[in-house]
């Protein structure tokens, strides 16, 4: 500027002066690069313009625009021209530059001009807590108009929340407040202890900016919007040992039954996931079941291997509720002939199966309790002693034979006895839920005795092959399936020392001590079963001192009939 107004040739007017300027200031650029831009720019159309402007209504040579820039020019301009005498041209500039485009792109240039364009955020406080939840610090420029929300005291927490936000208001456009959040400091000021009508005070008072402290609360659109799916993990995951997982921090590790609330299924790989119940909002990422099916379907094959490597005697059947024992040797296989298919079912790959809250209400049937665990590990005592406990509540079915009556037996009571015609055709129509053959007659447990006892209100005892816990998990009977495991080889001979291996108790003198063998036999059976069932489980009871065994049983039956149990959706659905 200093140089413009000393220069000799400023008179006869800054227009000659642009064209000059280049070939003028030539000997002090040395950069043709930096030439080329001086020309280009004091050639420039719009800046001859500007001079042009500048100088017209510049009667008295004073200058108005200034290379600077500035608020004072710009607004200044308007002014300036306003307070000269008036003619025709200067009134319709003052006119054009009073438009409010005009203004705004005036305003845009000062703007600029001064750099002003970065936000000038406040020091992140230095007293921030590890433990707090995390804050945001709003900064929103008030002008004349409300912020456009409301805010309340949260009866129970006494805290400050933003009640509700005016659509299109301040608040709103900004887009960095939400109904929900807790507002802890205004400008500075912490407002926990204040009141609402204290509060309002302070926003009303502050003009410019206003600085909010807030803990973001969840949104409510979000949590209406939240997904409602649910699913029962049917297998245990560990991020850590993932070596697909993109993140094995964002990752979330899950046992064997827990409840999952899938939160996005947006990734066909990865799916976003909360523990149900879990207090903290964030979402971890778990493999979709699609992705986990393929996993499973490459590791699988390894599993079957191992378990056909077990003496094949150590699946035969254990067989409880013909009153009969797998221990036979000539109906070992027999009894128990489950279909080598059914044993290495490989078609449901256990991987997440959705589930819904289930609550029985009163004067619906009973969940069907079904017990599942190796022979003699204590399964009929435990549903005797449950029996006993209450005849009124609970009750067992009554099997079907084909072998005659005994004369001090009623049909109908020990058994249901049918010829061996009826019984082989009840077998092709599908109507037992387990059957097998004992020294040449059949036994069986058949649907329909299920039923009856369900029918009377009652809670049915049954104890099964965890093969036939498939045909028997439907939204009719709803089962409830316990796993009875034994303890440790140690507890099982301290515990056993009285007790009997029942062979036949359709054959009363076969009994004798445990063996040794018995009991890691019962051992390893467990192990299977849990390791091939174990996702069907809900509730495993070890059968260490049958009192606690049983009263552990009795409570964990009396909650299914009162709590509230995840159970597939589509048992819900009928
Ligand atoms: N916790 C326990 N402590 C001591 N003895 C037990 C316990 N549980 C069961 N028993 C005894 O073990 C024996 C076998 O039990 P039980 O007949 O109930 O087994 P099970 O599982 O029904 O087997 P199976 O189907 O082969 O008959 C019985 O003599 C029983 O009294």
């Amino acid at each position: 500027t200093a140089a413009l107004n000393s220069h000799p040739i400023y008179h006869s007017g800054l227009y000659e002066l642009l064209s000059v300027l280049p070939s003028q200031l030539q000997p002090h650029v040395e950069g043709a690069d930096d030439r080329s831009f001086l020309h280009a720019m004091f050639g420039e159309r719009s800046l001859h313009s500007l001079v042009k402007v500048s100088r017209k209504p510049d009667s008295a040579q004073t200058p108005v625009f200034s290379p600077q820039g500035g608020t004072s020019h710009t607004c200044g301009l308007t002014e300036e021209l306003q307070g000269r005498s008036a003619n025709n041209e200067m009134r319709e500039l003052v006119k054009l530059l009073s438009k409010p485009h005009i203004k705004s792109l005036l305003s845009v240039h000062d703007t600029v001009a001064r750099k002003s364009y970065d936000p000038e955020l406040p020091p992140l406080p230095d007293d921030i807590d590890d433990d707090e939840d995390s804050v945001k610090i709003i900064r929103l420029v008030k002008n004349k108009e409300p912020l456009g929300a409301t805010i309340k005291k949260d009866e129970h927490t006494g805290a400050i929340i933003v009640a509700r936000i005016m659509r299109g208001g301040a608040a709103d456009r900004s887009g960095l407040i939400h109904v929900g959040d807790e507002l802890k400091e205004v400008n500075g000021i912490p407002v926990d202890d204040k009141k609402p009508e204290e509060i309002i005070c302070i926003l009303s008072q502050s003009q410019g900016a206003i600085t909010f402290k807030v803990v973001p609360g969840i949104k409510e659109d979000a949590q209406s919007k939240e997904p409602k799916m649910f699913v029962k993990a049917l297998f245990d995951y560990s991020p850590a040992e993932d070596k697909a997982i993109p993140c094995k921090e964002a990752g979330l590790a899950f046992r064997k039954g827990d409840i999952l609330q899938v939160m996005s299924q947006d990734d066909a790989t990865w799916w976003q996931a909360k523990l149900e119940g879990d207090g903290n909002p964030r979402a971890g990422l778990i493999p979709s079941k699609h992705f986990q099916e393929r996993r499973f379907a490459v590791w699988r094959p390894m599993t079957i291997t191992t378990l056909q490597r077990t003496p094949s005697k150590r699946f035969s059947g254990l067989r409880r509720s013909f009153r009969l024992s797998r221990r036979d040797k000539k109906t070992n296989k027999s009894m128990y002939e489950c279909k080598r298919s059914e044993q290495y079912d490989t078609a449901d790959v256990p991987t997440y199966e959705e589930v819904m809250a289930y609550r029985r209400k009163h004067g619906d049937r009973h969940r069907l309790v079904l017990l599942v665990g190796p022979s003699g590990v204590g399964l009929n005592e435990l549903k005797r002693k449950l029996l006993i406990s209450d005849p009124q509540h609970f009750s067992i079915t009554i099997p079907h034979t084909s072998r005659s009556k005994r004369h001090q037996e009623s049909d109908g009571v020990e058994y249901h006895f049918i010829s061996k015609h009826l019984f082989e055709a009840d077998i092709q129509n599908c109507k037992f839920i387990e059957h097998g053959e004992y020294k040449g007659n059949y036994y069986g447990t058949s649907f329909d005795s299920v039923h009856s006892v369900l029918s009377k209100n009652k809670v049915c005892l049954l104890d099964v092959q965890p093969h036939t816990l498939k045909h028997l998990r439907t939204a009719e009977f709803k089962p409830y399936v316990v796993f009875v495991k034994p303890p440790s080889i140690e507890r099982l001979s301290e515990t056993r020392k009285n007790a009997k291996v029942i062979s036949g108790k359709d054959d009363k003198n076969s009994s004798k001590p445990f063996s040794e063998e018995d009991f890691q036999e019962m051992i390893s059976a467990a192990q299977m079963m849990e390791n091939q069932y174990g996702h069907l489980f809900e509730k495993v009871i070890v059968n260490d001192d049958l009192t606690i065994a049983f009263n552990e049983l009795k409570q964990t039956l009396r909650k299914v009939e009162t709590d509230t149990q995840w159970v597939p959706v589509s048992w819900t659905h009928s």
